[in-house]
């Protein structure tokens, strides 16, 4: 049992300064790893603390939306290189909140760092058009404008690379930011904002609140001073966030869960599809909203692909995200490994066939951890439980299809549609899966999950309110059209 002494107080960031929360009260953000490692003590906030964020963002929006957008762009550069130069003290306290491995956690602070960059750029990019008028002697456009403060709430699975794939477009558009991380990864993003304020960004341009997402959260869809909110995370809370918006007439953006399918044809590439599907559903301890759940197999294939699957898994190395060749790291917190571990329990009940894992690993290394082993089941069938809810964990339901049109059917039969992916060979399944999987992202001879930062990223069905993140998307989301007619 190794327990770090150092466990700093990170205090909210509001107005350019660091303040503690009026309620007097803190929080330990977990190792979840080894429990007993406390990464540091984060707010716990109540709601002046978050009029206060929004008094501070609304404060700092006018002169903000005034600046030249490479004035902005500026900003995120510097941004960008201070978390370039802090990239292994950043990525270390995200693998010690929540659980992936190191150069998972790396890479995602990479993918940060590019983030920034590429909305930095978007301050030089055009904004609109020049629309024809009926008058001849007139000029119609169309141009931009940002909706004011933006409410912005993320879960802990990306905790640098999602909050600032909201805040990045949202601040070069000319919006202003209150920010709460979900508290598992409160320290992370506390680091963050230190480099927005290394960066020099003007006080009160980026405020974040760290506390209880049922008040905090809560106050952010319900507060008047907040003109959007984009959200990450659970069906059950977006959907809240959606309706609380929705009735005060804010704007909102939500992106949700995922039921994710591989369809693995006769004809696929099988050792290509094995790792997909494994870095697909496994990395990050399955704690992706885009990855793999179901694993559609084709007849012809499916002892194979099966024999070759369980081999590859059994050679995965589990444990502290921080050492070196470990694989696959903890579930990310105590909830989070309950509801895996009665996920694996209800689908033995309900009948699917136990073909590796299932429970929590032996030994004295795993005892303080929330970790489970990488699991996978047969003989899955589409009404269980593990076939339609979102799990979140290490957990991969094998599907046997008699036809790729059964297959087809199999992949969209979920309530979900945010990635798809198929291994095939043939150009015409490749063709046939494009135009009638139900997904917002669909990846041929690719893994499901991993995204792009400068395509659009968004479900269909449940998966999200049918907007798009990342990309030029954003803009559609962190502006509003101003048509604009000018006659001398
Ligand atoms: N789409 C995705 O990337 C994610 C999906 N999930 C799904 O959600 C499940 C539960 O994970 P949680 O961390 O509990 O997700 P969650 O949806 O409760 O939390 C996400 C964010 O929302 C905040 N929040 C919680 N309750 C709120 C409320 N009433 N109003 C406003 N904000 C609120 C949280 O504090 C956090 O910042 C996971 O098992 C997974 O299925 C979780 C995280 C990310
Ligand atoms: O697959 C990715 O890189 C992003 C996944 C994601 O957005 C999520 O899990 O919330």
């Amino acid at each position: 049992m190794t327990v770090k002494s150092e466990s700093r107080t990170y205090l909210n960031y509001i107005g350019g300064t660091w303040v503690p929360s009026h309620t007097g009260e803190i929080e330990a953000s977990i190792n979840p790893a080894n429990r007993n490692d406390v990464v540091g003590y984060i707010q716990n906030s109540a709601l002046p603390d978050l009029d206060g964020a929004v008094q501070a963002a609304s404060a700092a929006h006018k002169a903000w939306k005034r600046l030249a957008g490479s004035v902005r762009g500026d900003y995120l550069y510097k941004a960008a290189a201070i978390l370039e130069k802090r990239l292994d003290e950043v990525a270390t306290a995200m693998t010690r909140e929540m659980g992936k491995t190191l150069p998972e956690a790396k890479g995602e602070t990479a993918r940060g760092v590019a983030i920034l960059r590429y909305y930095a750029g978007e301050g030089m990019r055009s904004v609109g058009d020049v629309i024809p008028s009926t008058d001849s002697e007139a000029l119609m456009f169309t141009t931009r404008v940002p909706l004011g403060v933006v409410g912005v709430i993320t879960p802990w699975n990306f905790p640098v690379a999602i909050p600032l794939w909201k805040m990045a477009p949202a601040l070069i558009y000319g919006n202003t930011v209150v920010i709460k991380p979900a508290s598992e990864t409160g320290v992370t993003c506390a680091l963050l904002m230190e480099c927005f304020e290394e960066a020099g960004l003007p006080a009160g341009v980026v405020n974040m609140v760290t506390g209880d997402g049922s008040v905090i959260g809560r106050g952010i869809a319900e507060h008047p001073g907040i003109q959007a909110i984009t959200f990450t995370g659970s069906n059950a809370v977006g959907k809240t966030i959606g309706q609380a918006a929705l009735a005060r007439g804010a704007k909102y953006q939500l992106e949700m869960g995922g039921k994710n399918p591989v369809v693995v044809a006769a004809d696929a590439d099988l050792s290509l599809a094995v790792e997909a599907t494994i870095s697909g559903g496994l990395r990050s301890t399955g704690q992706k909203c885009t990855a793999t759940s179901r694993v559609i197999v084709h007849q012809d294939v499916y002892e194979p692909f099966k024999r070759l699957l369980l081999e590859r898994i059994g050679e995965l190395k589990i444990g502290d995200g921080m050492e070196r060749n470990v694989w696959m790291g903890p579930c990310a917190n105590e909830k989070q490994h309950r509801t895996v571990l009665a996920y694996i329990r209800k689908g033995k009940e309900e009948g699917a066939r136990l073909l590796c894992g299932g429970e929590q690993p032996q030994g004295s290394g795993y005892a303080d951890g929330y970790y489970v082993e990488p699991t996978v089941f047969e003989e899955v069938t589409p009404e269980m439980t593990i076939a339609r809810e979102e799990i979140f964990g290490p957990v991969l339901a094998l599907m046997k299809a008699e036809s790729m049109e059964q297959a087809l059917a199999l992949a969209n039969d979920a309530e979900f549609g945010l990635s798809a992916s198929i291994f095939t060979t043939n150009i015409g399944a490749m063709l046939g899966f494009i135009q009638e999987m139900d997904a917002g992202l669909v990846r041929i001879n690719a893994e499901s999950a991993g995204v792009e930062l400068q395509a659009p990223f968004g479900g269909m069905k449940q998966s999200s309110s049918h907007s798009r993140e990342q990309g030029r998307a954003a803009i559609e989301f962190f502006t509003a059209v101003k048509t604009v007619f000018v006659k001398s």
